[in-house]
């Protein structure tokens, strides 16, 4: 038979029943569907991502995203399964493999009372890992945020949605990017608040946020944006919330230690948030540290 039936990352819209909708990310929403061929409910349930065209995302960002995804191949990534082409392709959708726990958000909400900061260490280090695979590939996040964090079981997390992620050009060390949608500017550093300036160093810059995301339980009440506004404080006119935000952090202001937080953590999560990134730590450096961290806490567990 013809090898398109052999092609296992083509899926036939007419097999893949919707179930309820997981998420939204960039771009576009996700679905849980089950792809059941059979018709008999023994096919295997998937996590559909469909392009939702608006002014910021066109096709062609959804293709690269398809392009993106499918050839990353790390255990910290979620898993790119196959895209299916909607009747008349006029437009598509990304399969990808479903992750039952849901987003870490969700997760640490869901769970606060038993997740220990070793065990939050552990999924810093698995994100860790997974940006550190990014960069051998020269890819930037620009998205990395608890929110994009999914969880495949209680001891490993995974890095999804990779709706904003870019190529640094072979001739440069960083991704300038024109038109700033929708920015999740509470992530950002400085030099992508001010001149839309990506690198490793500012996907290491979110990575501190996340790191504070994580040990604050992602409680709603100190996520960064609140946190950030309050600094502001919110006299939202002028000048715009983005260059308050660029000026506070200029000022030497940071996201405050989480509750109850080691100062070895805080500590991480400040050498993130180094003004200048060229003085940050890179992937590899952090993800020593934190493995550093836990053997401590391996050698003398708190009560
Ligand atoms: C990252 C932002 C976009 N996004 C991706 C997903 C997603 N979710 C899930 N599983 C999931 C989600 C939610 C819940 C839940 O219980 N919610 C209350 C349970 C399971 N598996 C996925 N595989 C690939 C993407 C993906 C959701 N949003």
């Amino acid at each position: 038979i013809s090898p398109a039936q052999h092609d296992q990352t083509l899926f036939e819209e007419r097999h893949l029943r919707y179930i309820h909708p997981l998420g939204k990310g960039n771009f576009g929403s996700v679905e849980l569907c089950r792809y059941d061929p059979l018709g008999d409910n023994t096919g295997e349930l998937v996590a559909v991502k469909k392009l939702q065209p608006n002014k910021q995302s066109t096709l062609e960002d959804f293709k690269k995203e398809v392009k993106t995804l499918s050839i990353l191949h790390c255990d910290y990534i979620v898993k790119y399964r196959g895209v299916c082409y909607s009747t008349g392709r006029l437009s598509m959708s990304l399969v990808m493999e479903y992750l039952p726990n849901g987003s870490l958000i969700g997760y640490m909400e869901n769970n606060r009372h038993n997740v220990t900061p070793r065990r939050m260490l552990l999924f810093a280090s698995q994100i860790c890992k997974g940006m550190e695979y990014l960069q051998t590939l020269r890819y930037v996040h620009r998205d990395l945020a608890a929110r994009n964090i999914l969880v495949a079981s209680e001891s490993l997390v995974k890095i999804a949605d990779f709706g904003l992620t870019k190529v640094i050009p072979c001739d440069k060390e960083y991704y300038r990017v024109t038109q700033p949608g929708e920015s999740p500017i509470f992530w950002y550093a400085p030099e992508s608040i001010n001149e839309s300036r990506f690198s490793h160093k500012s996907d290491v810059w979110s990575f501190g946020v996340v790191l504070h995301e994580l040990f604050c339980y992602c409680d709603t009440n100190s996520n960064p944006k609140r946190l950030c506004m309050q600094e502001i404080g919110h006299n939202v006119q002028s000048p715009s919330i983005s260059m308050q935000l660029a000026n506070i952090l200029k000022n030497n202001w940071r996201l405050p230690a989480p509750p109850n937080c080691q100062p070895k953590v805080y500590n991480l999560m400040k050498q993130c948030w180094v003004y200048n990134f060229e003085e940050r730590p890179c992937f590899s450096d952090l993800g020593n540290q934190i493995e550093t961290i836990m053997q401590d806490e391996r050698e003398s567990p708190k009560g």
